[in-house]
């Protein structure tokens, strides 16, 4: 189960920025190992504050170790020939990192392994990193010797997942007045991505576009809707619009009823909880608009049935050899992209992590 991970406890916040902007992947800096320690001492005392208003952490350890226990406990009843299954957890930038996860696993004696990302859409800046670390991991022989490895990476339109979001969604809606219910605008709002990213061919802008387009599919396009993109960080140009400027114009435009749908990340985290909840929610009720944020799927069975299938599906069509390890898509990198780790990442995982 790749994904960020957050800080458990305010005072793991500062390891967590640390790692994060040590992360070239993410954040290219010149002179990183020096610079990143500056910028995460720098910013820490900020982001507690905002794990702090959380109430004490982010959970996102605890929604990824709940849906990954219950995906196997599923995984074992829908797909019984590759039983029993476990699920690991490996964040890139919170314990238990992805190093952690690979002495369980070596510890455990695993010799068969799915990368399942738990990013719905692919970037190179998040799926893309998480599968860097952990090729430079096996490699190594952290894992154990001879682990067999397949890749699961995006599943933005799946339709247990499209379920699961369009669920919470109609859940928000129902907290309207029936009357004027359709004039609600659904308000899609994504972490955003520096330009530089989008402009290098990074395929996450239209894999969010493409999960959005499927959710109003299911909702019979039952409202008008946008996609908006919040959590900016630093100077540099970013996809825009901006999810606090959106909210800003809906008011100017007379659009006072307003659901915010999380759409890029499956647990609550500091943009959900922080961000929606504590700056746009409470923005959005000063301007006089009547708000609803619709839930993270956190521990939503829908959800978790979901993953369980996407894994099934995976491990029955690579047991009857009708995929390969990796995804044909996963195979073609950014048509900018300049990270030598990037290539041999996808030739390691398209041998089976050989
Ligand atoms: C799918 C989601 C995310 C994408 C894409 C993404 C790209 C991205 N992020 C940064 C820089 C930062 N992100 C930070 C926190 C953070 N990022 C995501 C998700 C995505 N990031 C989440 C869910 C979080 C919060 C974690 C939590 O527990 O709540 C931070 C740290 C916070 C801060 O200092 O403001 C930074 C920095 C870049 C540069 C980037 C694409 C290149
Ligand atoms: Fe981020
Ligand atoms: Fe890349």
């Amino acid at each position: 189960m790749l994904n960020m991970g957050g800080p458990s406890t305010v005072p793991e916040t500062h390891d967590f920025l640390k790692n994060l902007f040590m992360d070239g992947d993410l954040i290219p800096l010149p002179f990183q190992s020096v610079i990143a320690p500056w910028i995460a001492r720098r910013r820490t005392p900020q982001i507690e504050q905002q794990y702090t208003d959380i109430g004490g952490g982010s959970p996102i350890l605890k929604y990824t170790q709940l849906q990954g226990d219950r995906m196997a406990a599923l995984l074992d009843e829908i797909h019984p020939e590759t039983a029993p299954h476990k699920a690991y957890v490996a964040f890139r930038y919170a314990k238990p990192l992805t190093d952690d996860a690979a002495i369980q696993m070596k510890k455990d004696g695993v010799k068969r392994a799915v990368a399942f990302t738990q990013y719905p859409q692919y970037s190179c800046s998040t799926t893309g990193s998480s599968l860097n670390e952990l090729f430079r991991q096996g490699r190594s022989g952290a894992v154990g010797e001879g682990v067999e490895w397949s890749v699961i990476d995006r599943w933005g339109t799946h339709p247990g997942f499209i379920e699961a979001v369009a669920q919470n969604i109609e859940k928000s809606l129902a907290k309207f007045d029936e009357a004027s219910r359709e004039d609600v605008v659904l308000l899609f709002s994504a972490h955003s991505l520096p330009m530089s990213v989008v402009n290098r061919g990074d395929p996450y802008v239209l894999e969010v576009s493409a999960t959005v387009a499927a959710v109003m599919d299911r909702l019979k396009h039952s409202n008008p809707y946008r996609l908006v993109w919040q959590s900016q960080v630093g100077p540099s140009a970013w996809m825009g619009m901006q999810t606090g400027e959106a909210v800003k114009g809906l008011a100017r435009l007379g659009r006072k009823k307003v659901v915010l749908v999380p759409i890029a990340f499956t647990s609550d985290h500091i943009e959900t909880l922080y961000e929606m909840d504590l700056e746009y929610v409470k923005e959005a009720e000063e301007l006089g608009i009547e708000v609803q944020r619709a839930e993270s799927l956190n521990d939503s069975p829908v959800f978790i049935r979901a993953l369980a299938d996407l894994a099934a599906n995976h491990l029955r069509q690579y047991s009857a050899g009708s995929i390969g390890p990796t995804s044909l898509q996963l195979g073609l990198r950014c048509p900018g992209c300049t990270n030598a780790t990037c290539a041999q990442q996808k030739s390691w995982f398209a041998r089976g992590g050989r």
